[in-house]
């Protein structure tokens, strides 16, 4: 099986049934090898997903995450951090968690404000029909501005992310709307590079830049940019559009609801969003974990073997050959009976008092690793949690204290990869009311 060879059918599947081909028998696996679009090792549960995490055994692909890759014009040949190993990972990585530290001083001003005003625009359109697209520009604003010290146009930002990932395919599938993707995503770069250029921390960055030992300022400019939009921006909008989503199907939207009553009570106790409010909202956060636990918008993890080695379960053991792509599967390992009771369902205490208590986030492992350990320059884990809660954390605050909507249906989840966890169906708002006096009394000016 060699990691460049392709699979139509394999493609096809793994289109339409995401997660769930991978565990069609009865048994309950924990290696499987399957084609998902290309030939993989997928590693179904606790045990076997650690192998995913193993920089000694496997590596990452340049530009390449198993059957998407990313279009090299669209980072002007740059190779992102996400996608190296080594030496070339570690200046990258190191670069990325300097510049985003340096973001969080002013993240939670720029936080407030971009939320009131946000949420002022979306009460005054009242029916917001766009509500993910608005999600992210929200996301996009709050990052982009606390991380260059200007906030980048949110339409160039989309336009950039939805042209950026194409399909590993052996004969290229022609299509009129991939096509129109690609066209707008080429003339967002060079506006979002002259943004960059223009803003108020450019130069701070680019001194970081050399400081980390990487030559080329563009290369540097091109990681940043790739770490917020795809990383920060499009995973965390992600998330905060999924939570609504559960919770107006654990609701059917009623505002009488636990969860609505405590975040409240935490708000007006510690008079605004600060870190100490968020750390005491623990109801939300368990919700939140519970909802990163089913509905991850990372689904599947991909690598490379870097040698010959054997993977040992309780009950079999499976050669992997060098060169042989792997697939980690969050979806499944999130889902482990084994480590969480009754998987399948949903709960949203889960987190505060099921046997093990806070134990169990240990076994989440939608940041590339496991919740519990830092990121550290040697693994591919995700950076950026502490900034995501904060972000994440926040706007469901202010969403569920002064604001109430209700959807256009109850969504349903039939667990499509490409939909980053949300629901099958555009979340939609047929209405939206926000009371900004009562917030600005709280949250500021
Ligand atoms: C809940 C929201 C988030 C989730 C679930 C998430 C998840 C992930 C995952 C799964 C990866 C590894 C992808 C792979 O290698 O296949 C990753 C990498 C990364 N994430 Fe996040 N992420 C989130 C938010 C953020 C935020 C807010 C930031 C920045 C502030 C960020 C920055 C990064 C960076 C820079 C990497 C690359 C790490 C490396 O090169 O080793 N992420 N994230």
């Amino acid at each position: 099986m060699g990691a460049g060879a392709s699979n139509t059918k394999g493609l096809i599947q793994q289109v339409k049934k995401g997660p769930h081909r991978l565990k069609h028998h009865l048994e309950n696996p924990a290696v499987v090898r399957t084609n998902v679009g290309v030939p993989v090792v997928a590693l179904l549960n606790q045990e076997t997903i650690q192998y995913i995490f193993n920089t000694d055994l496997v590596d990452k692909e340049r530009y390449y995450l198993g059957y998407v890759g990313v279009r090299e014009e669209l980072t002007h040949g740059y190779c992102p951090s996400m996608f190296v190993n080594g030496e070339e990972h570690r200046r990258k990585k190191a670069f990325l968690i300097d510049a985003l530290q340096r973001s969080r001083e002013t993240l939670p001003s720029v936080l407030n404000a971009h939320i009131l005003s946000h949420f002022e625009e979306w009460s005054r359109a009242r029916v917001v029909t766009d509500f993910e697209d608005r999600v992210f520009f929200l996301v996009s604003d709050v990052m982009t501005e606390s991380v260059f010290g200007s906030k980048v146009d949110g339409r160039l930002a989309l336009n950039w992310l939805q042209g950026l990932m194409k399909i590993r395919t052996r004969i290229p599938i022609p299509s009129i709307a991939r096509a129109k993707q690609h066209t707008l995503a080429s003339a967002a770069l060079p506006v979002l590079l002259k943004t960059i250029q223009e803003s108020p921390k450019y130069q701070e960055l680019i001194g970081l830049c050399h400081a980390h030992g990487i030559e080329e300022e563009e290369d540097g400019i091109v990681s940043v940019i790739f770490a917020v939009i795809f990383n920060a921006v499009a995973a965390s909008s992600s998330v905060i559009v999924t939570f609504i989503a559960r919770l107006y199907k654990e609701c059917h939207g009623s505002r009488e609801n636990n969860l609505l009553r405590a975040t409240l009570e935490v708000l007006k106790k510690h008079g605004g969003i600060t870190e100490e409010s968020l750390d005491d909202m623990k109801l939300l956060e368990s919700f939140l974990l519970e909802v990163l636990r089913l509905h991850p918008p990372v689904f599947d993890f991909f690598g490379v073997a870097k040698q010959d080695f054997v993977i040992s379960t309780r009950k079999e053991k499976v050669e992997v050959r060098k060169g042989e792509q792997l697939l980690g599967s969050c979806f499944w390992a999130q889902r482990d009976v084994s480590v969480f009771l009754r998987p399948g369902l949903f709960r949203c205490n889960r987190f505060l008092d099921e046997e093990g208590g806070g134990d169990k986030r240990k076994h989440l492992v939608f940041p590339h690793g496991s919740l519990t350990e830092p990121p550290d320059l040697d693994s591919h884990q995700c950076p950026g949690q502490g900034i995501a809660f904060f972000l994440m954390k926040a706007t469901l605050a202010v969403l569920l204290s002064y604001c109430s909507w209700e959807l256009k249906s109850i969504p349903v989840w039939s667990d499509k990869t490409a939909r980053l966890g949300k629901p099958d169906d555009l979340v939609s708002l047929t209405r939206f009311e926000f009371n900004s006096n009562k917030a600005r009394r709280v949250m500021g000016p």
